[in-house]
C-alpha cells in the first residue's frame, strides 16, 4: 500500500474510534504526508493526542459529518478518506432513528459530494452486514449509505467511492464481548438474549485489511466483504467462560429491538455479480442505465445461489472460538487483570 500513500494527504471520519486508531498505526508506518482525524470529540482528540504525542504527521480536525461546511472545509486537498462515522448500535439507532437518518444517511451524503467536490481520488465507507435485507434502523440507515455510495461511485469519474460490510468486530466498544467480561468481574451471570443467534466474527486487524482491500482494488460502486466463520451466542458465551475459567451462570434474557436471528453478508442477487478474491469477495454494482428496454434476457435471479448468511458460513467449535479470543489484545489484558487479583 505503501506506493499509493507516498506523500498523500488522508482523512478519516470518526477517526477517534477502534477502526481510526488501527487505520492511523497502519497509515504511519507509510510515507503519508498528513493524516486527518475528523471527529465531534475533542476530549476523544485530545486522549488521541496523547497516546500519538510526537507524530508530526496527524493532525486532529473538529467537525461533524452532518454540516456539509466542516466536512467540505477539511477535505480541501484531501487525496483519500476512509468514512467511518457512524451511529453503530442497533438498540439506540431503534429509539433514535432520525439520529441514525441524520449521520448515517445525510451525514454520508455530505462526505460523498464533499469528496467528489474537493477531488478526493479515493473513498472507502464502512458498512455493515446489519445493511443487507435490513430490518433495524441502524442497518435501514446504512443500507441508504449504501445506495448513495453506489449511485455516485457509478457516476462520478474522478473519485472511487466504495463500501466494505463489517461483520461483528470482536471487543469492539459497546459489544458483548467486553460486556461479558464486565458481567463476570462482577459475579453476575451472562445475559444471553437468544442461544441459536449468529453473527459473523472478525477482529479489528482484519477488519482494518478488508478496507486496505477495497482502498486498493476497489472500481467505483463496488461492496468488499471478507468471508468470516460466525458463532452462535450460546457457545460464545461458553467459550468466555472456558478461557475465564469461571462459572458465573448463564441467563437467557430474550431478543432486544429488532434483532436479526442470523445476518447476511451478502445477497443471492450481488453474489451473482460477485468476484472471488481469496479471503474476499467483491460485489460489483449493477452497472445497467436505467433503461430496461436494450438489457439482455438473461438477467434473472439464480435460484442455486443462497445468501451468504451467519448461518450457513463455517461455525466456529469451541477450540477455534477460544484461540479466536485469546487473540484478542483486551481479553489478554482483561485475563491478566484476573489473574493478577
Ligand atoms: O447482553 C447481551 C447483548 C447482546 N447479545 C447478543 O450478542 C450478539 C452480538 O450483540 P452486539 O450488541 O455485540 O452486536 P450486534 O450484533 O447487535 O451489533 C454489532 O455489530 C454490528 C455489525 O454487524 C455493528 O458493528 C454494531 O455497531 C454492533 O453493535 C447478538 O446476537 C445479541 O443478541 C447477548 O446475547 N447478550
Amino acid at each position: 500500500m505503501n506506493d499509493i500513500l507516498s506523500s498523500k494527504r488522508i482523512l478519516i471520519t470518526g477517526g477517534t474510534g477502534s477502526f481510526g486508531k488501527e487505520m492511523i498505526r497502519r497509515l504511519l508506518k507509510s510515507d503519508c504526508e498528513e493524516i486527518i482525524v475528523f471527529s465531534r470529540d475533542e476530549f476523544k482528540q485530545e486522549l488521541l493526542r496523547a497516546e500519538f504525542s510526537g507524530e508530526a504527521r496527524i493532525t486532529y480536525f473538529i467537525g461533524d459529518i452532518r454540516d456539509f461546511s466542516s466536512i467540505k472545509r477539511a477535505l480541501y486537498g484531501v487525496n483519500y478518506v476512509f468514512h467511518a462515522a457512524a451511529l453503530k448500535q442497533v438498540p439506540s439507532c431503534e429509539f433514535y432513528p432520525f439520529e441514525a437518518v441524520k449521520t448515517n444517511i445525510i451525514g454520508s451524503q455530505n462526505v460523498i459530494e464533499a469528496s467528489i467536490e474537493n477531488k478526493v481520488s479515493r473513498l472507502v465507507c464502512l458498512s455493515t452486514d446489519k445493511a443487507v435485507q435490513p430490518v433495524n434502523a441502524m442497518g435501514m440507515s446504512k443500507a441508504l449509505m449504501e445506495k448513495l455510495a453506489q449511485s455516485r461511485g457509478r457516476s462520478s469519474k474522478g473519485t472511487i467511492i466504495s463500501c466494505v460490510r463489517y461483520g461483528n468486530v470482536i471487543y469492539s466498544r459497546g459489544s458483548v464481548i467486553p460486556l461479558f467480561i464486565s458481567q463476570i468481574n462482577q459475579g453476575k451471570p451472562l445475559t444471553i438474549t437468544n442461544p441459536n443467534m449468529t453473527r459473523f466474527l472478525m477482529n479489528l486487524s482484519e477488519a482494518t485489511d478488508l478496507v486496505i482491500e477495497a482502498f486498493e482494488n476497489a472500481e467505483g460502486g463496488d461492496i468488499f466483504i471478507k468471508k468470516a466463520p460466525a458463532s452462535n451466542i450460546h457457545n460464545l458465551a461458553i467459550a468466555i467462560q472456558r478461557i475465564t475459567n469461571t462459572d458465573t451462570g448463564i441467563q437467557v434474557i430474550g431478543e432486544r429491538h429488532s434483532e436479526k436471528l442470523y445476518e447476511v453478508l451478502a445477497s443471492s442477487q450481488e453474489l451473482q455479480r460477485s468476484q472471488d478474491r481469496g479471503e474476499y469477495l467483491r460485489l460489483s454494482a449493477d452497472n445497467r442505465r436505467l433503461d430496461y428496454t436494450n438489457q439482455s434476457e438473461d438477467n434473472f435471479t439464480d435460484n442455486n445461489i443462497d445468501d451468504y448468511t451467519s448461518h450457513n458460513t463455517k461455525q466456529l467449535n469451541q477450540d477455534e472460538l477460544e484461540k479466536v479470543l485469546l487473540e484478542i489484545p483486551e481479553i489478554q489484558s482483561s485475563l491478566s487483570k484476573m489473574t493478577s487479583i
